[in-house]
């Protein structure tokens, strides 16, 4: 079974260059047993080879170009790995370590949400590695990267900045190059964990230099509950498939979704004035345009990833603070996240880009938001803009919203995609478990 890794290692002998990459004590030994949050984002500098000073950067991609003869030609000859070996268990310690609480904390004494979206990224990259390793090669030859957020469920409304909170995961599906990860996150109350909530990321892995993809190690199932959650990630796979299919930038609305739009619209005309032109607004109802906020963020290098991109979570950080804001602006109350669902990370995000986040409400049904952030980013002296990053969030507040009406073909567009994300969620929320206060 350790075959091909013993035969890299064999690779690898006699290059003077290589020869300080690869080390005795294999990051295996560093990454099992409970650690705290911190070590997560250490461990993959270490596995990575990171340059702690941006000055270093290039240098350090070229040593990590020597990698790139580590990397298997065919996934049939990785080992394949059990779920088990994956396995992650992480303690964010908030209970016991008040100065860290200071980077948790909103005014409304709960946990910042975007850092733990931030925590949730880089540890399923590090589950991702630990799937991967290769016995005795210190640093890895894959660059892996988050492709996906397929969904983040939240069975808590407050995650207390008080107590200590534990995260747990491992890889759940392989394809060829990509990797569900699952993740638990649970909270210490009276000498018990109580669950908070659920990710299902995908990660995509690349060579060494983050230019194409790269092989990963097969899965082996030992048992009928792994067989399941393996057989959820191909359906998942699937259901992506198809939504990708039917999406709204491809293909016209159903003819349930058009009748939908076009009573919105017939409800906000004018009824004195026999024009397709004078809109009025109904009683209870918001223009979806008068919904948006924006915001700007410079990507420094302080902000990049291990490799040297912007960090995935520095950027879900950013979109949920505006998404939050925007929710919290259009209700005048303060919003509680339900979930997260299919964040697209199209493209990376280059350090020095300038990144425009666009958000508003798409759609709102009784007591819940759901917010799409849009983010694109641009080169200083480029005019040229590209999207990198679409992000959907549905909250809930504790009173009756007002209804988003679209005004254009493109707002209703928006309008119904909000209304299938909140549809499949709400969906998969009946299904599964309520939010327990
Ligand atoms: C300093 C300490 C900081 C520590 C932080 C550590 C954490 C670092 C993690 C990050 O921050 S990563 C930064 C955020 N993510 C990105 O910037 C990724 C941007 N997107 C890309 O680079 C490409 O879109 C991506 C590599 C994800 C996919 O590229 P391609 O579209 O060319 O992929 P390709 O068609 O070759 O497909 C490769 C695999 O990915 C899968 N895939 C691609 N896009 C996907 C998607 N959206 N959802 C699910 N799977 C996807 C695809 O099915 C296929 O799987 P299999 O090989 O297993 O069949």
């Amino acid at each position: 079974m350790w075959r091909v890794a013993t035969r890299f290692c064999g690779l690898n002998k006699g290059r003077a260059n290589l020869g300080k990459i690869l080390g005795q004590e294999t990051f295996n030994n560093r990454t099992k047993g409970t650690f705290p949050m911190k070590e997560v984002r250490n461990k993959l500098r270490d596995i990575v080879g990171i340059s702690t000073h941006w000055s270093d950067h290039v240098k350090t991609m070229e040593e990590r170009k020597l990698l790139h003869s580590l990397l298997p030609k065919n996934q049939k000859d990785l080992p394949p790995k059990r779920m088990k070996d994956s396995y992650l268990e992480v303690i964010l310690p908030l209970g016991t370590q008040p100065l860290l609480r200071e980077k948790y904390l909103t005014v409304f004494n709960s946990v910042r949400f975007g850092r733990i979206l931030e925590d949730l990224d880089s540890l399923g990259v590090l589950i991702c590695y630990t799937h991967t390793k290769m016995d005795s090669v210190q640093m890895s030859p894959f660059s892996i990267v988050t492709a996906l957020v397929d969904k983040i469920d939240l069975c808590k409304k407050v995650i207390s900045p008080e107590c200590d909170i534990k995260f747990t995961g491992h890889v759940s599906w392989v394809g060829k190059t990509s990797m569900e990860v699952k993740m638990h996150m649970c909270q210490l109350h009276d000498t018990v964990y109580h669950p908070v909530l659920d990710a299902t990321f995908v990660m995509v892995a690349r060579d060494s230099e983050n230019k194409g993809p790269a092989f990963i190690n097969p899965l082996i199932l030992e048992s009928p509950e792994e067989e399941e959650l393996f057989k959820q990630g191909e359906l998942n796979k699937g259901k992506r498939i198809v939504s990708s299919t039917a999406s709204l930038l491809k293909m016209a609305p159903t003819t349930e979704e058009r009748n939908a739009v076009h009573d919105m619209f017939l409800n906000t005309l004018d009824p004195r004035s026999i024009s397709f032109q004078s809109r009025i607004l109904p009683p209870d109802s918001v223009w979806m345009e008068d919904t948006k906020l924006k915001s700007l963020h410079i990507c420094h290098p302080e902000e990049r990833n291990i490799f040297n991109r912007i960090f995935g979570g520095f950027l879900m950080r950013k979109a949920f603070e505006l998404g939050w804001a925007t929710a919290c602006n259009f209700v005048g109350t303060r919003p509680f996240l339900v979930a997260v669902d299919d964040i697209m990370f199209q493209s990376p995000v280059e350090i020095g880009s300038l990144l425009f986040l666009s958000s508003q409400v798409c759609f709102t049904e009784k007591n819940h938001i759901q917010v799409r952030v849009h983010s694109e980013v641009s080169f200083p002296g480029s005019k040229e803009h590209k999207t990198t990053n679409v992000f959907h969030f549905t909250f809930f507040v504790e009173k009756d919203v007002p209804l988003v009406i679209p005004k254009t073909y493109g707002d209703s567009m928006l309008y119904l995609d909000g209304q299938r994300h909140f549809m499949s969620t709400m969906h998969q929320k009946t299904v599964g478990k309520n939010i327990i206060q």
